[in-house]
């Protein structure tokens, strides 16, 4: 099958990303708030954390803010990406490191398992981009990757179980960029929005499976207290824990 996600190497839809949209995703702050309380209450202590499709590495920096101390791989296969990560950390300190790597295939594995098993490993709208059988196998391969009691956290665009979802996550997603732009200063239309929304060039990216058979891939893995814990739509945070030894 041809892959679709590899749009995603391209600086100008890392520029789109980074300055028009990120910051316009519905609850965004909600979502961090939540990893971060998630973290908190499955684990004593954070030592070692992965991004995984990290972008401008938003969840991992966030998850930084609480545990500083923490060594920390930022992994994505744009360049664009990686460089964005390190213009927000400013002075990269000696416990964190930048991966340039693609996660869909098999080897990406090989490039993070010298900085050891991670206690935490976060994910963020980016393995939706991978056809079903693939992201099994990526839950297989973060399970393998976690230390026991390690958390999982994917952050994802999740299908809609519904037409009548579909449609209302579409619009609440064009009204929220609206009002981001709007903001800026951004004097486009709500049309002219909508039409940039509908034709966008990762939109074909998007493989997107229901929450519910994610959630059972994770369970069926071996993972524990697995949960989708914040849900609006589309917009999903779920995850698991790998057992203790
Ligand atoms: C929608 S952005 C999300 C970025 C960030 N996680 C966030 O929450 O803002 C998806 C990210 O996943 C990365 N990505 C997509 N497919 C990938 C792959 N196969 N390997 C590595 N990175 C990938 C993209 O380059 C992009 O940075």
């Amino acid at each position: 099958m041809k892959r679709t996600d590899e749009v995603w190497k391209t600086a100008q839809l890392a520029q789109t990303f980074l300055e028009g949209v990120r910051g316009a995703i519905p609850l965004a702050n909600e979502q961090l708030q939540m990893i971060l309380r998630i973290v908190q209450m499955a684990r004593s202590e954070v030592n070692s954390v992965l991004d995984l499709g990290c972008g401008d590495g938003i969840l991992g920096r966030t998850i930084l803010t609480q545990y500083p101390n923490a060594k920390i791989v930022f992994l994505d296969f744009s360049e664009s990406m990686i460089s964005a990560v390190k213009d927000k950390l400013q002075t990269p300190e000696n416990n964190i490191e930048f991966v340039l790597e693609d996660f869909g295939q098999k080897s990406w594995v090989n490039s993070v398992q010298d900085f050891g098993k991670f206690d935490v490993i976060v994910s963020g709208f980016a393995i939706h981009h991978q056809p079903d059988s693939r992201k099994k196998e990526i839950y297989q391969e973060i399970y393998n990757l976690l230390t026991p009691a390690g958390v999982f956290l994917n952050l994802e665009h999740v299908q809609s179980a519904s037409n009548l979802g579909e449609s209302v996550f579409n619009e609440m997603f064009i009204d929220s960029l609206y009002r981001y732009h709007h903001q800026r200063g951004n004097s486009q239309s709500r049309e002219e929005i909508a039409q940039q929304y509908y034709n966008r060039p990762d939109k074909a990216a998007n493989i997107l499976a229901p929450v519910e058979l994610q959630c059972q891939w994770l369970t069926d893995i071996g993972f524990l207290d697995v949960d989708c814990f914040l849900k609006v739509l589309e917009l999903a945070l779920f995850g698991g824990i790998k057992p203790a030894e």
